[in-house]
């Protein structure tokens, strides 16, 4: 399975602009072939968290129909990042999987808000896990803070995921810790992780860029520097019986004394 992840820059508030780049972005990564294109973290309004009433998506539905129609007219498996979805409940920071029908596969809204961006004062949390299946393959999609919370991933892989599609906007002061948890979270859950950042910067923060892929022996597959690329990789999900199999962790897992 060919993976890209768009570590791209988004412009501020700007949800018009934000589908124009990426849909040039989608059409030149489809030149590879991939076989999923992976979007960042709140990649068509960014943190433009005051104005979310304005520019939130209402039910999600554009982005919707928006993601549906490259994924169909690609033939291509999209993780859609993530985007404001507003409701009647307030706004949520969602994300949305299409296979390569633009058939809706998965939905997973943020379950840890992150306070030192705000979100407690503009967004709802989650209250469901991020699993959805691609080409065959058990998934999870989490979002940016979610992978300070090891219980949270564990509780995807425990439950099947064998690929763990991480979408970000993360600040580059924290970049170290970026690369420790998402290597971390792939040696202890014996997965892969594909982790997509945004480049650039907004008026409160400079972003990290640097997306990754990790295998699950813990081993950088792909890295990307500062700068918005198109990051690929491939993954053989074979690797994740053999590692599971040579250190079999589950199965020595003490669930009567935790
Ligand atoms: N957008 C986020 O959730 C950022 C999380 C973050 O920066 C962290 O340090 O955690």
């Amino acid at each position: 399975m060919k993976v890209t992840c768009l570590q791209i820059d988004i412009q501020f508030g700007n949800p018009n602009e934000n589908k124009k780049h990426v849909q040039e972005e989608i059409t030149k990564a489809m030149a590879n072939s991939p076989d999923v294109i992976v979007l960042p973290e709140l990649w068509t309004t960014a943190y433009d968290l005051p104005r979310l009433d304005e520019i939130a998506d209402q039910q999600g539905s554009d982005s919707q129909q928006f993601l549906s129609q490259l994924a169909k007219e690609h033939q291509v498996n999209i993780v859609g990042g993530s985007i404001a979805k507003k409701t009647a409940d307030g706004v949520t920071n969602t994300m949305y999987v299409f296979n390569r029908n633009g058939e809706l596969v998965g939905e997973y809204s943020k379950a840890h808000l992150f306070q030192l961006m705000d979100e407690h004062l503009f967004l709802q949390s989650g209250n469901t896990k991020g699993h959805f299946t691609i080409d065959g393959a058990p998934c999870a999609g989490l979002i940016c803070y979610d992978i300070r919370f090891p219980e949270w991933v564990r509780a995807h892989t425990t439950e099947g995921a064998e690929i763990v599609f991480v979408v970000a906007q993360w600040p580059l002061a924290r970049l170290d810790h970026w690369r420790t948890l998402l290597r971390s979270r792939a040696i202890e859950n014996q997965c892969y992780i594909v982790a997509c950042n945004r480049s650039g910067h907004d008026p409160n923060n400079e972003f990290a860029g640097h997306s990754l892929m990790i295998d699950p022996w813990g081993e950088v597959l792909a890295e990307a520097d500062k700068e918005p690329t198109q990051l690929s990789a491939t993954i053989d999900l074979s690797k994740v019986q053999q590692v599971r199999k040579q250190i079999p962790i589950f199965a020595d897992r003490r669930t009567d004394l935790y």
